[in-house]
């Protein structure tokens, strides 16, 4: 379980997270959703051990991630910033492959064979012989997220795993979004890995996401099941923009409801 309890945050002097009291269950996709300068990337920075807080705990599986060791959050952890920067001219395939570099014990094959796995949930298999930097914007962001999938699953086949998301839909196509989270949520069914992204589409977080987080201004006004934290008069409140329900839009995706 990752475990939130009081955790404040302060950054240049000012407090950008307060009284952040939350718990995420295994085997779980949770969407963090938020205007901007919510705080949502700092709460991701704070559940990967990279920022301690100013007060309260984080803890993953009994582990206190402020407090714990670089190599060990690596092999428990996996976090996709908003930007990744990556200046070596390396082939897709060993951008990916740097996802199990935490874990020199898995055998060759058995990595190769999960980079596979991974290139195929991401739809990036094509682009495995391509050089990363001559990649698009949205191609980039499909290689970075395999490469962090590689890292949560080899974390996930010794133990409970947590993966970060930071925006993981920002650069991707309808189809690409769709497909990405469709699969992180039948992978977090399917091995111990608790799935936290951060989103600016609320439809995506209602589709895909049991539980939605909702933070403003530092704190998490709404935890619980999408369908009931997603409401538009809560979500109005919070982005400060009025929100309707419409049936004339174009929407993408099977036609059904958001989870139950
Ligand atoms: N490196 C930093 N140093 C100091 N303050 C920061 C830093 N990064 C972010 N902040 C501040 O912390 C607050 C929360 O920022 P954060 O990036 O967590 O928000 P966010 O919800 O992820 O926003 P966005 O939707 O724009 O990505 C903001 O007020 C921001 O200005």
């Amino acid at each position: 379980m990752l475990i939130f309890s009081h955790v404040s945050l302060i950054r240049d002097g000012r407090t950008v997270l307060s009284g952040i009291d939350a718990t995420a269950l295994p085997h779980g996709l949770i969407a963090l959703l938020g205007p901007n300068g919510a705080g949502k990337s700092s709460l991701l920075a704070v559940a990967a051990g990279e920022l301690a807080p100013a007060g309260g705990e984080c803890e993953f599986d009994q582990l206190p991630l402020a407090r714990t060791h670089a190599n060990t959050l690596a092999r428990r952890r996996a976090l996709l910033p908003q930007q990744s920067s990556l200046e070596f001219d390396f082939s897709v395939r060993e951008v990916v492959r740097l996802g199990g570099t935490p874990f020199p014990d898995i055998p060759g094959h058995e990595l190769e064979g999960l980079i596979d796995s991974v290139l195929q949930l991401t739809d990036a298999e094509s682009l495995t012989e391509r050089r990363y930097l001559n990649l698009s914007g949205g191609e980039r962001q499909r290689v970075q997220l395999a490469r962090v999938l590689v890292q949560a699953c080899a974390a996930a086949a010794q133990g409970p795993a947590l993966l970060l998301l930071d925006e993981p839909t920002a650069s991707l196509d309808p189809r690409h979004q769709h497909m990405l989270l469709a699969g992180l949520r039948e992978l977090a069914r399917k091995l111990p890995i608790t799935v936290l992204a951060s989103l600016h589409d609320v439809n995506l977080a209602l589709t895909y996401a049991e539980q939605s987080w909702l933070l403003y201004e530092g704190r998490l006004v709404a935890a619980g099941k999408s369908v009931d934290v997603l409401t538009p008069e809560r979500l109005a409140a919070v982005f400060q923009l009025p929100v309707r329900r419409v049936e004339d839009q174009l929407v993408f995706g099977l036609a059904r409801g958001p989870l139950a």
